[in-house]
């Protein structure tokens, strides 16, 4: 029976990715593991969607100790939004998990779980069956040291987030001073149920056997140290911190030319091209897809856009969507696809040479290891913290006003690309990225900080017996 690791990714794209490129990692450095990889499917559907699905198939032929599981379908209605719609599905799929858990344990030495940290509730299976448990962590070390250290904050504060003036500063370990704005909507009003949730999911994660982190140490160095030295749990023990990246996600449709992207790219002048990506959620209204279309114009740059409207803009045309005329005037300049391009090829290709991004954790490294320099502009979730790192302190992204309800004008986003991609302080960010994407290869490369990590990650394993459901004292919790 070979010694196996379960990995247990979040819903969405995102997580799934990083998640397969963990196991892929794991597998190189222990080729004698299996990898076994278990699938939420969406409520209420029998099937995930067929991008993923297509995905699943081609790393099921290319990794054959890799093998995917897949959870069935539960029947509700998600009520929270999207990026946190796993915190919902996931404990409500914890009896199938555990019939799962338990017919993997029959066939292998099942060393480890490893869990996407949005799924920390099937620790109620895992850490009852005293499995060793792991957390998978696919954003960086600065949320990770802001959520280990949330049931200290929690329990120490004296008004929320939500009611701090804007000029009250927010200090945390191992984080630049943060502002209101800065810091993750989720956890600013404690009555709402995400802040809930999370406090339950960070009170989980500092139980764990340990944590491992997608990132590596030049990129958050004062945030992994603080992590490390324990600063971040005050009250308690910081389980063992492994930071192994970066992991860069590499698509199924990374290898085809998709919405003819790269081949339009191969006829670009070399780092000619801004990139404009908005992760796997990321959508936007009608108004403000027009004043990005006026603003791309105005930059006079070249451009390759990724455009996902709202939910119901979705049979929308982009002729009807964008200012009229917009796309036969840039058809020289610019290239506009609907919904979905092969990111991590596009910002491989030489011809682009700047990147705005949502700042989702896996966007940014991916950017990081290319040496692709960024305009910032955060959605959601953890973006906006990720985005003070990014222009603050590592000083690899140009930040893009917005306003208060987030809008950014046309005109803003027209000078800001223009200056990425032609002023001074654009090339200064790019000869600091191109310094980090340096230290991202070493990082991963013999002797580097990620590869020891990844070491001490396989030593742990073999140190816990390998779990067995097999005795007959091994009842299933959710029969
Ligand atoms: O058209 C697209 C859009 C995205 N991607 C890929 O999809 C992934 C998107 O990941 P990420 O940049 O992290 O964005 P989200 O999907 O929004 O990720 C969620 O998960 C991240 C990791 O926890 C968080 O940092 C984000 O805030 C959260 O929204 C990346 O690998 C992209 O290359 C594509 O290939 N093509």
């Amino acid at each position: 029976m070979k010694d196996t690791i379960v990995l247990y990714p979040a819903f969405g794209s995102g997580h799934l990715m990083s998640m397969v490129e963990l196991g892929k990692l794991i597998l190189t450095h222990n080729p004698s593991f299996s990898i076994k990889i278990l699938i939420l499917t969406p409520p209420n559907k029998n099937n995930i969607n067929d991008s993923t699905s297509q995905y699943i198939s081609s790393i099921s032929s290319k990794f054959p100790t890799i093998n995917f599981h897949y959870i069935p379908s539960i029947s509700f209605t998600f009520t929270l939004p999207p990026h946190l719609q796993t915190l919902e599905l996931s404990p409500r799929s914890n009896h199938h998990v555990e019939h799962i858990i338990q017919s993997i344990a029959k066939t292998s030495n099942l060393k480890a779980i490893i869990l996407d940290f949005l799924n920390y509730s099937a620790t109620q299976v895992t850490y009852n069956l005293e499995i060793p448990t792991y957390f998978y962590y696919t954003s960086g070390a600065s949320l990770l040291s802001l959520f280990l250290n949330f049931p200290t904050f929690h329990k120490n504060a004296t008004i929320a987030v939500k009611d701090y003036s804007i000029h009250t500063p927010i200090e945390l370990p191992g984080l630049p001073r943060l502002s209101k704005d800065d810091y993750p909507d989720e956890g600013k009003d404690p009555a709402s149920p995400s802040y809930q949730v999370l406090l339950q999911s960070a009170k989980t994660l500092r139980e764990s056997d340990g944590i491992i982190v997608n990132t590596f140490d030049a990129i958050e160095r004062k945030a992994i140290k603080a992590l490390r030295d324990g600063l971040c749990v005050p009250d308690g023990i910081t389980p063992s911190i492994f930071c192994i990246g970066p992991v860069v996600s590499v698509s199924a449709s990374s290898e085809k030319d998709e919405n003819g992207c790269l081949s339009w790219l191969d006829s670009q002048p070399s780092q000619s091209v801004v990139f404009l990506s908005f992760g796997s959620m990321g959508r936007f209204s009608k108004a403000q897809l027009h004043e990005i279309a006026i603003g791309l114009e105005k930059s006079e740059q070249r451009f390759l856009w990724v455009v996902r409207g709202d939910l119901e803009l979705d049979d929308v045309s982009l002729e009807e969507l964008l200012p009229e005329g917009f796309l036969e005037r840039t058809k020289e300049k610019g290239l506009v696809v609907r919904n979905w391009a092969s990111q991590g090829a596009i910002l491989r290709h030489d011809s682009v040479g700047g990147f705005v991004t949502h700042c989702g954790w896996n966007s940014v490294l991916e950017a990081v290891c290319e040496g692709v320099p960024m305009i910032t502009w955060p959605l959601y979730a953890e973006q906006k913290l990720n985005r003070v790192i990014l222009v603050q302190e590592k000083k690899i992204a140009l930040e893009l006003n917005e306003s208060k309800n987030g809008f950014v004008s046309g005109i803003e986003l027209g000078e800001r690309v223009k200056e990425l991609m032609e002023a001074e302080k654009g090339k200064e960010i790019r000869d600091t990225i191109l310094k980090m994407k340096k230290s991202a290869k070493e990082a991963r490369g013999g002797g580097g900080s990620s590869l020891v990590d990844l070491k001490m990650l396989g030593d742990s394993w073999q140190e816990h017996a390998s779990w067995n459901s097999l005795s007959p004292n091994s009842p299933f919790l959710f029969a």
